[in-house]
């Protein structure tokens, strides 16, 4: 089918599920009394994660149409040509191969080969930290290692250090610099001896406003402790694909690590951008990682459409977005170690999916990403859930439930995981006025009273929501965990006909700030508006 062809059934589609979803009467409860099977009918589970969608309002049918719709945007192919390095991102002319990085066995392409090679020099490098071999300038071994990176040079591995704390080594310490605001920085060396400091200066560009000032800070630190300029060589190592850009920084070659232009920034933690992670736990944790991951990726290759956990997760999010309009989910890990884990996803989804024209540059016609949003249970429960199940917005939710403790504190494990349920239990249930009237006269209130109060206490119901359950939150099962979510967007950028691997909006705002630095300096150009010049005046 010609990408015309395409964008036609598209729209022709999107109209036929908005005529199914207008017709549709049903309510979550009455899906669940008509159909004791349900959950058996409307549940999955692949590389260790078992997904139960059938919270959500979905029929046969309308599970049909979307997985004809998908078909009919040749959905399949488009996985196959992901994962054989087509060079799918088609606005920068290159491949997407962030699945080639966790590539298991010996390698066999052009890709795995550069891969490995990389696997061996991070290797080299942690054994000679973790070995007390590699000195600082004043030859005390390593015990901090700093993360200087930003977005997909930061989110990644900083999520992943934080989930995986039961497995980090005593002796190495490692922390995350990300924000431009000096006082990241500043905070984070303020108990640090410079001499048993080591930075990462992790940006794929080497070019990245942030990082680069973090980095020339870092660099005056390590200097104004005693260091020289050649022992910094012992303080700083990059990982770049911008190999000139960190040699001039000052960072000999053998200590960049490399990564390559079809490795996006928000696919790029399975990637020497890493390191942190196999600093922080070791080699066998992160290759325990990368091999969850190629479980989901073969998953994601082989199922068929209908029992495709992305795919699943992808059409539920089009199915919401097309036809009930909503504007933003959220994603709720019950897990404190997982915390991380919505600012991980918001830049994997809207920095993938925000976007207004299709592969063509043709404007889309319809929405394309939402907002993503989220935080860690419980907490969110006594701040924002309000909104979830009072709000006027239909918001779905993604809940991530580990069954194993995390803890020694099972007995609190037990209640968090009966949270978890309860939130996805009471967002189908709802309470009707009617309930509502009945409480608060048992409650004691007066006929008048309830009937006046019961409109504020009752909940509507009928919202849906996925739970994923991990067997555990180890390793692997955080590997699957991530690929999962990485191929859902992936799927849902075929689902909207849009390219999901470039980020130029990004660019404009970069371009004006260093116009804005530089001005302020200088005369500020008058035909630019007044509240940007008088902002100026006031700030810079
Ligand atoms: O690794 P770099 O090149 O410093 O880029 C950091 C981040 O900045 C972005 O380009 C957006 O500004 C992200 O896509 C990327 O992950």
């Amino acid at each position: 089918m010609t990408s015309e062809t395409l964008a036609l059934s598209r729209a022709a589609a999107i109209r036929q599920l908005q005529a199914h979803f207008e017709e549709q009467k049903w309510s979550l409860r009455e899906l669940f009394a008509t159909d004791p099977q349900r959950v058996e009918n409307f549940s999955c589970e692949a590389a260790g994660i078992y997904l139960d969608f059938s919270k959500n309002h979905l029929r046969q049918d309308t599970l049909q149409l979307l997985i004809d719709y998908a078909e009919e945007q040749n959905l399949n192919s488009k996985i196959s040509a992901l994962l054989s390095g087509a060079s799918i991102n088609n606005t920068e002319r290159r491949p997407a191969l962030h699945t080639a990085l966790r590539f298991q066995g010996d390698a066999k392409t052009e890709h795995e080969r550069a891969v490995a090679d990389c696997r061996v020099q991070m290797q080299r490098f942690a054994n000679k930290v973790h070995s007390k071999e590699w000195l600082g300038f004043n030859g005390k071994p390593i015990r901090h290692i700093v993360n200087i990176g930003i977005g997909g040079s930061d989110l990644g591995p900083r999520m992943v250090v934080e989930a995986l704390t039961p497995w980090h080594r005593d002796s190495i310490h490692v922390h995350f610099v990300a924000n431009i605001d000096g006082a990241d920085l500043s905070d984070t060396l303020e108990d640090l001896n410079p001499e048993e400091t080591l930075f990462i200066i992790a940006s794929k560009s080497f070019s990245t406003l942030e990082t680069r000032e973090n980095a020339l800070s870092a660099r005056r630190w390590i200097l104004a402790a005693g260091s020289n300029e050649k022992q910094l060589a012992q303080h700083f190592v990059a990982v770049s694909s911008n190999i000139v850009a960190a040699q001039d920084f000052g960072i000999t070659p053998e200590n960049i690590f490399p990564i390559w232009d079809w490795v996006g920034g928000r696919y790029s933690l399975w990637s020497a951008i890493g390191l942190p992670i196999i600093l922080a736990c070791g080699y066998s944790v992160y290759k325990a990682l990368l091999a969850g991951a190629h479980s989901m990726d073969n998953h994601f290759a082989q199922a068929p459409l209908q029992e495709n956990l992305p795919v699943l997760l992808a059409l539920i999010q089009f199915w919401y977005r097309q036809c009930w309009s909503t504007k933003s989910q959220v994603v709720l890990p019950y897990a404190q170690r997982l915390s991380k884990f919505p600012a991980w996803m918001q830049q994997l989804d809207m920095e993938s999916l925000g976007k207004s024209v299709d592969r063509d540059g043709k404007p889309l016609g319809y929405p394309s990403g939402g907002v993503v949003w989220g935080a860690e249970g419980t907490n969110g429960q006594h701040s924002f859930h309000q909104l979830l199940h009072q709000g006027t917005d239909l918001i779905p939710a993604d809940f991530i439930a580990i069954k194993q403790p995390t803890s020694e504190l099972h007995e609190q494990h037990r209640w968090l995981l009966a949270c978890c349920i309860s939130q996805s239990q009471a967002l189908l249930r709802g309470k009707s006025l009617h309930d509502a009237r009945q409480e608060l006269e048992e409650a004691g209130y007066t006929h008048r009273e309830a009937h006046s109060l019961a409109p504020h206490k009752a909940i509507p119901g009928n919202r849906p929501s996925n739970t994923l359950i991990l067997e555990k939150l180890d390793p692997h099962h955080l590997g699957a965990l991530l690929a999962l979510y990485e191929h859902k967007v992936f799927s849902s950028g075929c689902l909207l006909g849009i390219n999901p691997f470039d980020q130029w909006g990004v660019e404009l705002g970069k371009q004006l700030s260093s116009q804005i630095y530089q001005s302020a300096e200088a005369a500020i150009p008058e035909n630019w508006d007044s509240s940007t010049r008088s902002l100026m005046e006031k700030l810079l």
